[in-house]
């Protein structure tokens, strides 16, 4: 069963094709990847999917739901989360708190609750933390709660990310390079980690990296983009051998 469902989504920006005629089916429990060199229009299909800025053309469904001109908050109310290829914690505050904001942004708390901090809010507080802190029991960062997230080490925060990201239960997660500027150590951790993830959460993930190992590992299916056109899909294993793909990566002329 399909759960999000792009036709054919362009965008401009001046006369710069960044996406042109992108379409995706990302089933409920799919893991699929997205590769190309830089500048191929990655980043810029995440940003048109979680409504940072809208497609000139094509659409976006998450369900039976059509995403194309919503807002990014409510993209994100929709079940559409993700994380980012520079890491976004709030750094100065605590791992725990990073997780509680999560979940305070899709609690809805009336302001004169919050403001008087009345019985109501006070017992939902409560029970936020609690929450906050099981989640992060899952994620084996309850022991860090009280440290400042910016002083964790790189891949914990990288894991704390995608433990905020899952908090408000998604139906797809978005990961922007996941395994940008980490060693092979940590990449194999961080592959452990999506896999558990995607056992344990009933969600489809999608994922941009330039690593092709991860894609390689996690992925069933892959699309290759290139100045915005998507030049191969399929199969990682078949992909990575296409003739087109291998040019676009290493700039190989063809006989
Ligand atoms: N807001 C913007 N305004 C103008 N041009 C943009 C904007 N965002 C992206 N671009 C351009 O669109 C093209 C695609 O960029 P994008 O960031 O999507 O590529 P990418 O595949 O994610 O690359 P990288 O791997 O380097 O992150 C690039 O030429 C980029 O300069």
């Amino acid at each position: 069963m399909t759960v999000l469902r792009l036709e054919n989504l362009t965008k401009t920006f001046g006369g710069l094709t960044a996406v042109a005629g992108f379409s995706l089916d990302l089933g409920a429990r799919d893991i699929q990847g997205v590769i190309g060199p830089n500048g191929a229009g990655k980043t810029t299909t995440f940003n048109l999917l979680t409504g940072v800025y809208p497609p000139d053309s094509g659409t976006m469904t998450l369900g039976d739901l059509d995403l194309t001109r919503l807002s990014p908050d409510a993209i994100a109310r929709a079940g559409i989360a993700r994380t980012f290829q520079n890491i976004r914690l709030f750094a100065r505050m605590t791992v725990l708190d990073n997780i509680a904001m999560a979940l305070h942004a899709s609690a809805g708390y009336r302001f004169w609750e919050a403001a008087l901090r009345t019985g109501p809010f006070r017992r939902r507080e409560a029970e936020l933390r609690a929450t906050s802190l099981e989640h992060l029991e899952r994620f084996g960062l309850a022991d860090s709660r009280d440290e400042l997230a910016g002083s964790l080490p790189y891949g914990e925060q990288r894991r704390l990310e995608i433990a905020r990201a899952l908090a408000t239960g998604p139906r797809v997660l978005l990961l922007d390079e996941p395994a940008a500027g980490m060693n092979p150590r940590e990449v194999e951790q961080l592959i452990r980690l999506i896999r558990k993830v995607h056992e344990d959460f009933p969600l489809a993930i999608l994922l941009i990296e330039h690593q092709l190992p991860v894609v390689m590992e996690l992925c069933g299916r892959v699309q290759v983009l290139d100045f915005g056109q998507t030049i191969a899909s399929g199969a990682p294993r078949d992909v990575v051998r296409d003739p087109l793909v291998i040019e676009a990566y290493l700039g190989v002329e063809e006989p």
